[in-house]
């Protein structure tokens, strides 16, 4: 709080010499981000989990998206693997979504050809999950490559069963992510909740659950907020977009994220929220720090 006001009246300080010093650029281009950072509110609300997918800042390194995640009151980062895991710990955040067994997103356990190898990956990675203090694991369905349906979640079953087991002795989660299948990941099987929501229901284990993507579904099927309520039991994690083009998730695109955040609320969620939107203005860090404040529910 003392922070916030010395931050506010060295700002008030600050505007009131602007007129002498904006001949520099670099103090007006300050300035305008304590601005803007000065409308959001001081706090975040805790009802909402946030965490950030590292991919979506590869212009500053692990260590930067740390120290800003920080500053916003995210808790996780998304989507990194063991070679991160302690460059987290130093800042003193969690790794909500580990990545790093999959092969890639379109050889996945629908197709039993990548069996062997998604099973040796696995296999090792879930007991480093658990050792580093862990839960989430990511993985894919992979591409449909021609198969039905059925033929999908049976290969699925066959290709995850023994993994689940072993996820369950180290209480890690599998986590499947939702992808759409009309523009970004053509082929890719798993792009329905309801065939996600099939397949946790043979795997039948807490231990295997589903990313619940909001841009990618809201792309294939919509209904975003019906569906989070019908299949919330077998969702752990949600990643957020903006609507077309996965850009900032503000008003600029079709969804209204306070509400979709509202419904992950109530239906009790306890895990993480993670935002997945590409950056398009040009401080990336301000657009996602008022993404946080639009999902701060
Ligand atoms: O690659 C993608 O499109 C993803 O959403 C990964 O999380």
């Amino acid at each position: 709080m003392a922070s916030n006001q010395n931050r506010r009246s060295a700002i008030k300080n600050m505007l009131a010499g602007t007129a002498a010093i904006t001949a520099s650029g670099v103090i007006t281009s300050f300035t305008q981000k304590e601005q803007h950072k000065e409308m959001l509110p001081d706090t975040l609300k805790g009802n909402i989990n946030h965490a950030v997918c590292r991919w979506c800042y590869g212009d500053i390194t692990v260590e930067q998206l740390c120290v800003a995640a920080k500053d916003i009151g995210i808790k996780g980062i998304d989507l990194v693997g063991p070679a991160d895991w302690p460059t987290l710990k130093k800042h003193g955040l969690y790794s909500s979504m580990c990545n790093g067994a999959e092969i890639n997103l379109t050889d996945g356990f629908g197709d039993k050809q990548f069996h062997a190898q998604l099973q040796k990956n696995y296999s090792e990675m879930i007991p480093k999950v658990a050792a580093a203090g862990y839960k989430n694991l990511i993985c894919f369905s992979g591409s449909r490559r021609g198969k039905d349906n059925e033929t999908g979640w049976n290969n699925c079953v066959e290709g995850l069963k023994p993994l689940v087991a072993l996820a369950e002795k180290h209480n890690v989660v599998l986590v499947m992510e939702l992808l759409n299948s009309k523009i970004d990941h053509k082929d890719y099987q798993c792009d329905r909740v309801s065939w996600g929501a099939e397949l946790c229901k043979r795997l039948g284990s807490e231990n295997f659950k589903l990313l619940y993507d909001i841009y990618h579904m809201q792309i294939d099927e919509g209904d975003v907020i019906r569906n989070i309520r019908e299949h919330h039991q077998y969702i752990a994690h949600y990643h957020t977009g903006g609507v077309p083009g996965r850009n900032e998730i503000d008003d600029t695109q079709e969804l209204y994220y306070p509400a979709i955040m509202k419904a992950i609320v109530g239906v009790g969620h306890k895990g993480y929220v993670a935002q997945e939107f590409i950056p398009k203005q040009p401080d990336h860090i301000a657009s996602l720090r008022k993404a946080v404040h639009i999902c701060d529910v």
